[in-house]
């Protein structure tokens, strides 16, 4: 099946919960595109040796990875880390996230301030601009293996909302136009 997104309903319910609208309104791919979101489905069980990894790397320059397993047993400062990755942000950097088990969520706003919930699944990676405000939460089954790729060295740091007098977030803004 391939990558699943919908738009999400306001209710504050726990957020690892799926929060589709009654009916489900789902969002395509081109949609995600117009907003600088790509996706590509990948053969986890093969991601040490697999050379369609190894190709999106070389092509998008992508020669920094991590590992992070995200579960409270694994992650250190658990609590905090999945509170802080909730909090709507942007990063000056493209964030490249690649599901090697478990599951999770990513969400984006799209223009109209409404949040797009991106169901990622093992296999899945998925780039988000730099300058588009996202959170990333587990669902309810709380786990996930997700490698981290970045070009050069990583720059962690997260501006949470509102950051939009930044540089890097009126260059977002502006590519959208037109779009
Ligand atoms: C799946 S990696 C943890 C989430 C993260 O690094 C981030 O920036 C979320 O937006
Ligand atoms: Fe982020």
């Amino acid at each position: 099946m391939g990558l699943e997104t919908w738009f999400m309903d306001s209710s504050e319910e726990d957020q690892r919960k799926p929060h589709k609208l009654t009916p489900d309104q789902p969002v395509s791919l081109e949609e995600l595109r117009q907003l600088g979101v790509f996706h590509w489905k990948l053969n986890a069980d093969i991601y040490e040796t697999d050379p369609e990894l190894e190709k999106i790397r070389k092509d998008q320059g992508y020669s920094y990875m991590d590992i992070i397993s995200i579960h409270k047993d694994t992650l250190p400062n658990y609590e905090e880390k999945l509170k802080s990755f909730f909090e709507e942000h942007l990063h000056l950097d493209d964030e490249i996230r690649y599901i090697l088990d478990g599951q999770a969520y990513f969400d984006v706003r799209d223009q109209e301030e409404r949040w797009i919930r991106i169901a990622m699944k093992k296999g899945d990676l998925i780039t988000l601009p730099a300058g588009i405000y996202h959170r990333f939460t587990l669902d309810e089954t709380n786990y996930t293996k997700a490698m981290r790729l970045f070009v050069g060295e990583p720059v962690w740091k997260a501006y949470n909302r509102p950051a939009d007098d930044s540089d890097i977030r009126k260059k977002y803004v502006t590519s959208l136009q037109g779009c």
